[in-house]
């Protein structure tokens, strides 16, 4: 049975380019600690990356935003760092804090993790891919994701979360050639990863970058640009009609180089974005996601209802996905999302 036009997801005509009345939308963490639902699996889980490499888990993580909201499209229940796990490094998180990892600032630490390298770390998230895919309605989409090369490789080097990046800087100033290996292995890893969770089922991919802001011209070029075209040409030469979205979080101005020069098929906006350039200057050139203030959301009142018709008017006479510029907050009230689902749908 092949599907009408009509019945394809709103999310994927809004990426291959269709303007539509009412935007299609999903929403950065939809799955997460702000749904009560989210909260009692992941106690029962004990951790974090125990509910991440439990399919069965992992799945009904997934799940619970669209049974809740009924959002136009589902994202993976996963993490970013677990491709520095594939690529053999520790990963643990410290509850209340974040994410730690045994640094790789030298060539040894890099030899070191090197041998316990393998993609099959990540067969349970792949088998996650298939229960979502077989329990998604029709007319829900399904994005799987991986992080850019750069913002993966500021963790790995770093060890956790940095205000500044300043270790990943401070390694490409000083061993250029160790960098580039680092920024290799997650190239090679997220192709094949991305390939296997679109064989597995899902029908976009987004590449988050979250420190891509933190980059100057010449370094967002080659540190963020070239890596994450290569990555968008190594899924596209195996999954050919892949549809890829690229959130390169800060880029700001930098943002239409960003789309020429990775090829991505759309575009995820941070909030402090500008609205007025990038409808002009971006999204003539592919359709774009974003981009309410996820701190707009949490307060509600008037301010959110001020914001979402903002979003609405810069972005709803072209191809466009609503969302946050950023994952939602913990403490975000759940009738603060179901208003705004409400408001975006009329
Ligand atoms: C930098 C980054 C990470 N992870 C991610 C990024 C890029 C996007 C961004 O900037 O937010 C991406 C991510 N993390 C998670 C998803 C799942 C899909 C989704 O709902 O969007 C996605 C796409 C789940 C998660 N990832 C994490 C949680 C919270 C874990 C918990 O339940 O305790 C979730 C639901 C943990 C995590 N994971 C990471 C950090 C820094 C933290 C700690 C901060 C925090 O707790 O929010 C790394």
């Amino acid at each position: 049975m092949s599907l009408t036009t009509s019945d394809r997801p709103a999310f994927l005509r809004a990426l291959a380019g269709e303007t539509l009345t009412t935007p299609p939308i999903w929403m950065m963490r939809q799955a997460g600690r702000y749904l009560p639902e989210y909260r009692e699996l992941r106690a029962k889980a004990g951790s974090f990356l125990g509910l991440c490499y439990n399919p069965e888990w992992a799945a009904e993580v997934t799940l619970q935003p669209i049974r809740r909201f009924g959002f136009d499209a589902a994202i993976l229940f996963s993490d970013i760092l677990v491709v520095p796990q594939a690529l053999g490094q520790k990963l643990w998180f410290v509850e209340g804090e974040g994410p730690r990892l045994e640094p790789v600032a030298d060539r040894n630490r890099l030899s070191e993790i090197d041998r316990h390298a393998g993609l099959s770390v990540l067969d349970p998230v792949i088998e996650t891919v298939r229960r979502v895919r077989a329990g998604l309605p029709t007319g829900t989409a399904f994005i799987g994701f991986c992080g850019a090369p750069w913002t993966v490789a500021t963790y790995m080097v770093a060890g956790r979360g940095t205000p500044d990046q300043g270790p990943a800087k401070d390694l490409f100033t000083r061993d250029e050639a160790l960098f580039r290996d680092i920024i290799d292995r997650i190239v090679a890893t997220s192709i094949d990863y991305l390939c296997a969770q679109i064989e597995a089922g899902v029908d976009a991919v987004q590449i988050f970058d979250s420190w891509a802001g933190s980059l100057g011209e010449a370094d967002f070029e080659r540190w963020c640009i070239v890596p994450t075209r290569r990555i968008v040409e190594g899924v596209r030469a195996r999954q050919p009609k892949a549809r890829i979205i690229g959130f390169p979080r800060g880029a700001g101005r930098l943002i239409p180089a960003y789309v020429r020069g990775t090829g991505v098929d759309a575009v995820g906006l941070e909030s402090e974005i500008d609205r007025g350039f990038a409808r002009d200057e971006i999204q003539s050139l592919v359709p774009v996601q974003g981009n309410l203030d996820p701190l707009v959301l949490r307060a509600g009142g008037p301010e959110l209802e001020r914001e979402i018709a903002a979003v609405m008017e810069a972005f709803g006479q072209g191809p466009f996905v609503f969302n946050l510029g950023h994952g939602i907050l913990p403490d975000t009230p759940i009738a603060h999302v179901e208003r705004l689902l409400a408001a975006v749908r009329g």
